[in-house]
């Protein structure tokens, strides 16, 4: 099945139910105290659970001669009724051993009576009771079709909780809260759908009692109630209610309803008069009492409390991403029939909308007809001079929803006269297949004798502006439009900055070379090596984005000074003791791994940046080597120290440095391919390889992995890369 059919499923699920929905979710977290506030009452005793019948009936009927009942609440509190000394009404907890008297039940709290008569009926009774059962199978069916798109989305069952590429707040916190709370929450609605149905008795819970055969009733041999063996056998956690014998005569005798059966036993010899199980469904319905109302277990209350927590979470950030993914659609001037610049758009959660719109925009300012449409609705344009098509790519390197009949629709519709094309890829090198989709539509469209190409295929990485406006530069040229595309309008709206302080800086004589700079964050900060550092040198939507070293506390950044450069040119004029706003984005694809043994870092460049932060961090014995590329040994001299350093500190195991401009004049990717059978090696013993530094040193070190993998591995990189076994942040 098709991710849309999950995905809308998901989404009219939950469209028709958040507002029951919503209330449900208020009223179970309240709820959920209600057995937490009980338990801390203290009626429970310390040896409950080696209590007989045998050790606590006999002495209960002595203390209390008046005694009619006994009962376990799910508290484990025992409780009697009956009549005191003085024939006044008795109700009690008490110890089960010694029968001292520890408290009087408080009525119940009215409070928590009206949020539970809200949380089943909405106080409309039966009607209401429909409404909250129906919302808890529908909850059912969001579980079941969140579980699938999940899978889809992590490519597998078998990849359901690896890492997730943070795409933005919503959609990522959406992903990892429902991993957590899936169980919980598929419980909880589970539950309450059955004990909807039993209510409705759509499941019959016949209610059975013991028949005892009063013929059969013996009036001896007297023996003490502590000698009889189905009181020994029985222990009072099996308990729900016991009924004492009315009077003294063989005919009357206790009743003792256990978790799982009744049974009736003579009060003269012990004999057991009659015993019958509960049915399986009304087994069924006590278990799923159980598990909806946390009653039981204080642990699971707080789950339960917690997991009805995310589901309010789940309505504000699902409702979140669509609304964002609707925003982003396009309002056209101009139909597709007349129109000479078509733009199609493949979009999942409607980010690649937002650059269609800007170019559609200027299109239109410029004073030609364009036409914005998804890949789906693609047909025969008569006017078309130009196909623009911005595809972003999901999953296995999928097309996104709206593009998946595209290439069907392209076998069928060819367009009457020769169109030039080009194509935009938007992905993300967190994911393995970089723009897979978009390539393979630009295949397509090489493919067809009417199409004839207008630029090589572009590719943009985590929608950077700055790639998107060299397309578009490249394009306008080429198609002879003028166009201005402001990356305002394009770059995503940031978080609020943080205040860092500048604590160190090197200097460099010539710009080209680089130059370390320590920051430290103000107020308390979580980060790590990996994350990075949005800076915005000319105070607006202008973000430069750098990748951070955690070396002691400090945030360290390694920076190549390009003349005019907007980001290194700021950051290079900064002094101890200045002050910059800026914000830590949180980059977990490439963290340090947790779990690995042995890990190759490969950087060129100031590309080393954030290995020397995680070397700095180690303390667990891993074996961390370092390959890393440099113009010559002066590049390599700001680095030095802190490198030798840990060498010796047996922080670092091995440095290979491959110099471009001296000696043997050679890359990081020679390096490695001299120690190709040590790379394969650490791959098959599960460790990892990282690699920062420039795209153009990860195309070529990415080729190298390739080859060492299928050659000596026989699997292609991508298994590494989708195993987290290969991880890149370059640029
Ligand atoms: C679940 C998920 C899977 C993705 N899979 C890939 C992928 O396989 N290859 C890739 O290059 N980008 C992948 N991306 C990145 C998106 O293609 C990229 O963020 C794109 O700009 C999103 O565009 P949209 O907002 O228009 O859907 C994925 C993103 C998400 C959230």
């Amino acid at each position: 099945m098709t991710i849309s059919v999950w995905r809308y499923s998901h989404l009219a699920l939950a469209v028709s139910s958040f507002l029951l929905l919503t209330l449900a979710a208020v009223t179970g977290i309240i709820l959920a105290f209600q057995p937490l506030s009980e338990k801390v009452l203290p009626y429970r005793t310390d040896h409950f659970s080696e209590t007989t019948l045998a050790g606590t009936l006999p002495v209960l009927r002595k203390q209390y001669p008046g005694i009619s009942e006994l009962t376990v609440d799910k508290n484990q509190f025992v409780q009697i009724k009956g009549s005191d000394a003085e024939g006044k009404k008795l109700q009690a907890y008490i110890d089960p051993q010694t029968g001292s008297l520890l408290g009087y039940p408080a009525p119940k709290s009215e409070f928590f009576e009206w949020v539970t008569a809200l949380h089943r009926s909405l106080f409309i009774h039966e009607t209401g009771r429909f409404f909250i059962g129906l919302t808890a199978f529908l909850l059912l069916l969001i579980t079941v079709s969140g579980t699938m798109l999940i899978i889809q989305r992590q490519r597998g069952l078998k990849r359901f909780f690896s890492r997730i590429v943070r795409d933005n707040f919503a959609q990522y916190y959406h992903v990892v809260l429902g991993r957590l709370s899936l169980i919980p929450i598929f419980i909880i609605a589970l539950s309450g759908t059955y004990l909807s149905l039993a209510r409705f008795g759509l499941i019959e819970s016949p209610v059975v009692s013991a028949e005892v055969d009063f013929d059969a009733i013996k009036s001896g041999p007297v023996r003490d109630p502590a000698d009889f063996e189905v009181f020994k056998k029985i222990n009072l956690s099996e308990v729900q209610t016991i009924e004492f014998p009315f009077s003294e005569d063989p005919e009357d005798y206790y009743t003792l309803k256990l978790t799982d059966r009744e049974i009736t036993v003579n009060q003269i010899n012990g004999d057991i008069l009659s015993e019958v199980r509960y049915p399986t469904a009304a087994l069924l319905t006590e278990l799923n009492l159980d598990l909806h109302t946390g009653r039981t277990h204080a642990i699971w209350a707080v789950i339960l409390a917690v997991a009805s927590g995310n589901i309010l979470f789940f309505i504000y950030s699902g409702f979140a991403m669509t609304w964002k993914r609707r925003a982003n659609r396009v309002k056209n001037k101009y139909t597709a029939d007349e129109s000479e610049f078509i733009i199609l758009v493949g979009s999942e959660n409607g980010s690649t909308f937002n650059f269609a719109n800007a170019i559609h925009k200027q299109l239109i300012a410029g004073g030609r007809s364009a036409y914005v449409t998804e890949l789906n609705n693609y047909k025969v344009y008569p006017k078309a001079s130009n196909i623009i098509v911005m595809a972003a790519t999901y999953g296995l390197g999928n097309p996104p929803t709206n593009a998946a009949h595209f290439a069907a629709h392209l076998e069928k519709h060819k367009q009457p006269r020769p169109v030039r094309f080009s194509v935009v890829g938007f992905g993300s090198h967190g994911y393995p297949d970089f723009c897979k989709f978009a390539f393979e539509v630009d295949n397509l469209l090489a493919k067809q004798d009417w199409a004839v190409p207008a630029l090589e295929i572009h590719t943009v990485n985590d929608k950077s502006p700055d790639e998107f406006g060299q397309w578009a530069a490249s394009w306008s040229q080429h198609a002879g439009v003028a166009l201005a595309i402001s990356s305002d309008s394009l770059t995503t709206r940031h978080e609020p900055v943080q205040q860092l302080t500048v604590v160190d800086k090197t200097t460099v004589s010539t710009p080209g070379e680089a130059f370390l700079i320590s920051l430290r964050a103000n107020n308390p900060t979580d980060f790590t090596s990996g994350d990075l550092l949005a800076i915005y040198p000319a105070n607006d939507h202008r973000e430069r984005l750098y990748s951070i070293g955690k070396v002691g506390s400090n945030i360290q950044l390694s920076v190549k000074l390009h003349e005019g450069g907007l980001g290194s040119d700021y950051l290079y004029r900064l002094n101890a003791g200045s002050e910059i706003g800026a914000r830590i984005v949180g980059n977990p694809h490439f963290h340090f791994p947790e779990n690995a043994s042995s890990v190759i870092m490969i950087s060129n460049g100031t590309g080393i940046a954030p290995f020397l932060g995680m070397i700095d961090q180690q303390n667990a014995p891993v074996d961390c080597r370092l390959y890393c590329g440099f113009r010559d040994d002066a590049s390599f001299l700001l680095y030095k120290t802190s490198i030798q350093t840990n060498l010796k500190n047996g922080k670092l195991n091995s440095l290979h440095i491959a110099y471009s401009r001296e000696g043997a004049r050679e890359y990081v990717k020679d390096l490695l391919a001299r120690d190709e059978a040590f790379v394969a090696e650490t791959l098959s013993n599960n460790g990892v390889i990282m690699l920062c530094g420039s795209l153009a040193m990860q195309n070529n070190v990415v080729a190298l992995l390739d080859h060492i993998c299928q050659t000596r591995l026989g699997k292609n990189i991508s298994y590494f890369q989708s195993h987290g076994q290969v991880l890149m942040d370059c640029y």
